[in-house]
């Protein structure tokens, strides 16, 4: 979440600048090329579709081994048969494991990597074994075996792995095929150079398909997730945040306490009179600068959302009520003392009012919602510009 927090909280409606499109693209490579700087939010994201192809691709190696063994009662020598039947029944148990795997990991991202790599590595371990074993002078009577480097190297475009994932996968490829090689003696030949380059060459292709697949999984994520004007999180991912983090919170601490959340609503007070009285532009420059205002004042694991129009939500974790209200009057004094511009640079009076509510240990996310939104309208009738507290609490919990 972190990083997705950042990247929000980045300038999102400064005028153009030069240069700019140059450091967003490098900002993509930075992150297809590893998965250090990834949101927990997006590698959620990530790893479910990783899942969904390691599926579909583990069910054609699946199909495709057993269907291969055919070959090999035809080609290989009686001596050989045995060990490679038996090696492909432990692929295929291993494949078929690989699948459980994957089905049953929905939502852990590091299962999901590992069956992802246990798909490529177990081909590439069978071949290596069916060569250690092979005796000498019948590497040609092995038919079929040759392109497996060939086919994980391809393979790997399918996954929207980062570039250190499939470089890492593609060295263990090309020492596969220089292994066949000094094995079948085409090592160091015209024939063998032929395939070592083909197969560099296509571990190109697959490292650019993974650049461009993953950068475009993460521009969809982006605009499915976040708010274009504010580049805060939307109402949506909102939503799903607030239905993970009840779900995190009973799982982790399953019979004992459960840790405090709460959520601020706030909203900015008599918006309307800015835009007619300053124009539209100074409206959408006050809601970015308001965005900018929330961000630096909450922490990286907190969640930050426009929950449409002019009406804000900040979801705090690990925060007791009486924290949650010190953030709340926190913001309230932050948002009082910002320079908010208009078109002169002069400055635009703003306040907002925010209502807290505690989340409870039952309730839906929804509720809280609610009751946040209900206490928000309590401090608007108050006179705004004031943060007010859950009506369901009684006036002691708070100091
Ligand atoms: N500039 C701009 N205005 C927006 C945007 N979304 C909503 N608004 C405006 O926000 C205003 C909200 O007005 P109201 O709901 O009446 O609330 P208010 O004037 O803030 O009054 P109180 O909430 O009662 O303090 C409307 O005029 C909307 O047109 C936006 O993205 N940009």
């Amino acid at each position: 979440m972190s990083e997705e927090r950042r990247q929000s909280t980045s300038p999102p409606l400064s005028a153009p600048r030069a240069g700019g499109e140059l450091s967003a693209n490098l900002t993509s490579i930075r992150d297809t090329f590893s998965s250090r700087h990834h949101s927990l939010d997006f590698a959620y994201s990530h790893a479910q579709y990783l899942r969904n192809r390691v599926l579909a691709v583990g069910l054609i190696f699946v199909l495709l081994s057993p269907l291969w063994a055919l070959v090999d009662v035809v080609m290989l020598p009686r001596e050989l048969l045995g060990t490679t039947l038996a090696g492909r029944a432990f692929l295929m148990a291993g494949l078929v494991g690989t699948l459980l795997l994957a089905k049953f990991s929905r939502e852990k991202i590091g299962r999901i990597r590992l069956s992802a790599s246990l798909l490529l590595v177990l081909p590439a371990a069978f071949y290596a074994m069916v060569l250690m074993l092979l005796p000498p002078g019948e590497a040609e009577r092995l038919a079929g075996y040759a392109f497996i480097p060939f086919l994980l190297v391809a393979a790997l475009s399918i996954f929207p792995l980062t570039i250190v994932e499939s470089l890492a996968a593609g060295i263990v490829m090309l020492w596969l095929l220089v292994y066949a090689q000094t094995v079948d003696g085409s090592w160091f030949t015209p024939a063998g150079l032929e395939g070592l380059w083909l197969l560099t060459s296509l571990l190109v292709v697959s490292l650019t398909a993974n650049h461009f697949q993953l950068s475009l999984l993460m521009r969809v994520y982006r605009q499915a997730t976040h708010d274009p004007l504010t580049g805060l999180f939307n109402r949506g991912a909102l939503k799903l945040h607030l239905d993970k983090l009840q779900a995190w919170r009973r799982e982790e601490h399953s019979g004992g306490q459960l840790p405090d959340c709460a959520v601020l609503m706030m909203d900015i007070d008599h918006f309307k009179r800015i835009n007619d009285s300053h124009g539209h532009s100074v409206g959408d420059t006050v809601l970015t600068e308001f965005a900018r205002v929330l961000a630096s004042q909450t922490r990286a694991e907190d969640c930050v959302a426009r929950y449409g129009g002019e009406e804000f939500v900040i979801l705090l974790v690990n925060a007791d009520i009486h924290r949650a209200h010190d953030v709340a009057e926190r913001i309230r004094q932050a948002v009082e003392q910002h320079h908010f511009p208009d078109h002169n640079h002069q400055r635009v009076p703003v306040t907002t009012s925010v209502g807290v509510a505690r989340i409870g240990d039952d309730e839906t996310a929804e509720e809280a919602l609610e009751r946040a939104d209900a206490a928000l309208y309590g401090a608007k009738d108050a006179g705004r510009n004031r943060v007010m507290g859950d009506a369901s609490l009684p006036p002691s919990a708070l100091r």
